[in-house]
């Protein structure tokens, strides 16, 4: 054996990028104008997948940071961490998120309620909702995010996602069916913000690798702001291949989301931890070792 191989070997070894997940939704295409844009892009393995799979991956090992559902990090808190200052929430009509109905929302007691599996946040959301109207004993089923597909089987849908948005938009796609925006319900009942998405890293992978984390972190955070200052153009540039035109999109991505998470966003979080059971549930965005600093 040659003395020096195999440590010229481990030198040699390319360096790995951070595997960072992204939904393939519209809702993420801010932050890929902005990945792109400031070339952050080239230092990253950007993945895309729903949410639900997004968290499912990020728990197995095989994404480092990733958007999940706020759900699912609400679950899983023990073992991840949230990146601060950067979401997807709405603070009133989100627009892609909702219940999509054959009939209106108090007609639905005892009928059969379909939540896609790719949305569990839309689902625990529209479970409360019905709840809080007192519609007693819809049956839930889960489903696949194929709107159409779902209510031949079911009465109604909490799903996210372009088609959802479709529906806010086009009355006349949504035919007869009635869509309740679970932004603008939420904001009704509490007057906070809903975030439905949060950037989380695993605990172990903040501890063992704080820098990569912070750099991913700093590159999502220019790349929302650099998205948000060139709003217009990144619009006119998406409706290109899109059926939604700039206006709208332009609309959805700086009025009916926010990527932030300030005070009020948290304060939302809190809520709804509060009323699904997470009552212990406390603001900690600071990591281990503090690979975050604390927010001031
Ligand atoms: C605001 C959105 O929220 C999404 C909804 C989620 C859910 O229901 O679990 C999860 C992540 C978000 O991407 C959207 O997709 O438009």
């Amino acid at each position: 054996m040659v003395p020096g191989v195999e440590i010229a070997d481990e030198e040699l070894r390319r360096p790995v990028r951070p595997r960072v997940g992204r939904t393939g939704f519209l809702n993420c295409v801010p932050l890929f104008w902005g990945l792109a844009r400031t070339a952050a892009l080239l230092s990253i393995d950007l993945v895309e997948d729903t949410p639900d799979a997004l968290a499912q991956r990020l728990l197995a090992g095989d994404l480092d940071v990733a958007t999940v559902p706020v759900a699912d990090y609400l679950l899983n808190r023990d073992r991840l961490v949230l990146l601060p200052g950067i979401a997807t929430s709405s603070d009133g009509p989100v627009m892609s998120c909702a219940i999509v109905s054959k009939v209106p929302i108090v007609g639905l007691e005892g009928r059969t309620f379909a939540i896609a599996s790719s949305s569990p946040t839309c689902g625990r959301l529209a479970q409360l909702l019905l709840k809080r109207q007192e519609v007693e004993g819809p049956r839930y089923v889960t489903s696949s995010e194929d709107l159409r597909a779902a209510l031949q089987e079911a009465d109604a849908i909490a799903l996210t996602g372009d088609e959802v948005l479709r529906y806010a938009v086009d009355r006349a796609a949504r035919g007869g069916l009635h869509v309740y925006d679970l932004g603008a319900l939420w904001r009704r009942w509490t007057g906070l913000p809903f975030v439905f998405g949060v950037w989380a890293v695993r605990r172990d992978v903040a501890a063992r690798a704080p820098h990569m984390v912070r750099e991913v972190h700093g590159a999502l955070l220019a790349a929302r702001d650099l998205a948000m200052t060139e709003a217009a153009e990144l619009a006119r540039r998406a409706a290109e291949w899109e059926v939604f035109d700039a206006v709208t999109l332009e609309h959805y991505f700086t009025r009916a989301l926010d990527y932030s998470l300030s005070d009020r966003q948290l304060a939302g979080l809190t809520e709804f931890a509060r009323c699904t059971g997470h009552e212990d549930f406390t603001v900690d965005t600071t990591g281990p070792s503090a690979v975050f600093a604390p927010i001031t």
